[in-house]
């Protein structure tokens, strides 16, 4: 081709190639006014220090999805949490919290140990034993590779967001981490997918007119949260890897965080001996103190105090203490002239908020009288979220205030919590707070199971 065709198709093109780039400028500029319109609005809030052009990506990175899925699913999933269907979870908080006690008793010597991993054990194998409806005898059995998997990934988790360089998943895969993560990940999709398969079979051979809850030889059986999903799924809304998804995130978000909560309960306990007194007043003046503490239901909701000193546990030491929320369309703020620009990530911080001085004053202290009724009206509901607010609240913590009431119960009934003197809690933010260097109290048991 001649130099002169070139040429000529060259300057044929340039209209063509002046638009594109003219496009592409307006559309690079439109960006960057955004940005500055965000950064120009987001200068003016009190927060965290924001680098050039990644702001505070580095501390937090969230995938981008409009929620339309959760939405569906959390639709599906609500009544699963129905009054009628935690009843039948009360029993299972009760014969697990029987094997902790029978595990506690055995450290029963006044000296000092670590209760925060029998708490992990505890709470695993409530959380298995309802939403699967499997039992894994985590306490009795922690070497288990189940159990092993389920605490490895969680550490896994937190090690990969400490190497940015394994946050490609293809270098991951092939880092010694990353292998261990699949390991981890074989074992437990293994294990639910085996179970979801067997509860399948079951639900397949329900004849007419029985129900879930009576097994084949017409014996009463327990109906586990997958039990629910298998029906729902039935008319095909739900495929067997959502199914597993679901179970999934149960799994996670419901048993490190009751850990957690119960153990910074025990922690504050050993502290304040007059509360735990008034616990068990409240405690005898409800049941037979001759015999071991079985509780139902309706006598849970019944423990007022109870209720009042977990609520005050979950104030200072709040599991989830933080959460993120994406800005979709502008905020304005209506108590000033503020407003949080669309694509703003805010990070709520509830260890903080559960701090503030004018809502909870001498917030530092442990005072659970800051939960009478009295006290709660007066205050901003939005004061006080262990379980954060609005429709992406904890879907579980009835649940979880059900079980917290039980194992509480039985511990304080069971024994007289001592503090270690030697010990402070050194809080760390992983996936939730929790303490590194462990949980450290004495137990001495109470003179009624010596009697026994
Ligand atoms: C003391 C114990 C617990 C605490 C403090 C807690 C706290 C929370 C918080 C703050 C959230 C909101 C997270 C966010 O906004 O990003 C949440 C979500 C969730 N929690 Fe809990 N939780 C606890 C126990 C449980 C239990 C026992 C279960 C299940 C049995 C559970 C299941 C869930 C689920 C599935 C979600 C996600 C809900 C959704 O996005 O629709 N949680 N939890």
């Amino acid at each position: 081709m001649e130099i002169s065709t070139v040429l000529l198709r060259v300057i044929g093109s340039l209209p063509w190639l002046i638009s594109s780039l003219l496009g592409i400028v307006e559309a690079l500029w439109r960006m960057v006014l955004a940005r500055i319109r965000l950064i120009y609005h987001a200068a003016k809030f009190p927060g965290l220090f924001a680098w050039p052009i990644v702001g505070n990506w580095l501390l937090l990175w969230n995938g981008n999805t409009r929620g339309e899925k959760w939405h569906s699913r959390r639709k599906m999933l609500t009544p699963a949490f129905h009054f009628k269907i935690l009843d039948q979870f009360v029993p299972v908080f009760n014969s697990n919290g029987e094997e902790f006690i029978r595990q506690l008793r055995k450290r029963a010597d006044g000296r000092a140990f670590d209760i925060w991993p029998l708490c992990k054990l505890l709470t695993l194998d409530v959380i298995c034993e309802t939403i699967m409806g499997v039992r894994v005898n985590a306490q009795t059995n922690s070497n288990s590779p189940y159990v092993k998997a389920v605490n490895d990934i969680s550490t896994i988790i937190i090690e990969r967001a400490l190497r940015p360089w394994e946050l490609s998943s293809f270098i991951f895969r092939f880092s010694k981490l990353g292998r261990r993560h699949q390991q981890c990940l074989d074992i437990l999709h293994g294990t639910t997918d085996k179970v979801i398969q067997e509860r399948k079979a079951e639900l397949d051979k329900l004849s007419e007119g029985r129900t879930l809850d009576v097994d084949e030889l017409g014996r009463r059986r327990r109906v586990a949260f997958l039990d629910l999903l298998l029906l729902i799924a039935r008319d095909g809304s739900l495929s067997d890897a959502d199914i597993r998804e679901e179970v999934d995130t149960f799994m996670f978000e419901g048993h490190d965080t009751t850990a957690a909560a119960i153990s910074f309960t025990v922690f504050l306990l050993s502290r304040h001996p007059a509360v735990q007194e008034k616990i068990l007043e409240e405690l005898e003046a409800t049941f037979d103190s001759s015999k071991p503490l079985e509780t139902s239901i309706q006598e849970l909701s019944e423990l007022k105090y109870l209720e009042m000193v977990i609520k005050e546990s979950l104030r200072i030491y709040p599991p989830v203490c933080a959460v993120a929320r994406q800005i979709n369309s502008d905020l304005p703020l209506e108590s000033s002239n503020l407003t949080i620009p669309a694509g703003t990530t805010l990070f709520l911080n509830f260890y903080l908020l559960h701090r503030d001085p004018d809502v909870f004053p001498d917030c530092e202290s442990f005072d659970p009288e800051r939960f009478i009724p009295e006290q709660t009206v007066r205050r901003n509901p939005f004061s006080y979220l262990p379980f954060s607010a609005g429709s992406r609240n904890c879907i579980g913590q009835r649940f979880a205030m059900l079980e917290l009431k039980s194992i509480v119960a039985k511990l304080v009934w069971n024994f007289r919590i001592l503090p270690d003197p030697n010990y402070d809690p050194e809080l760390v933010w992983e996936l939730i707070l929790k303490s590194q260097n462990g949980i450290s109290v004495r137990l001495e048991e109470r003179s009624r199971n010596k009697t026994n």
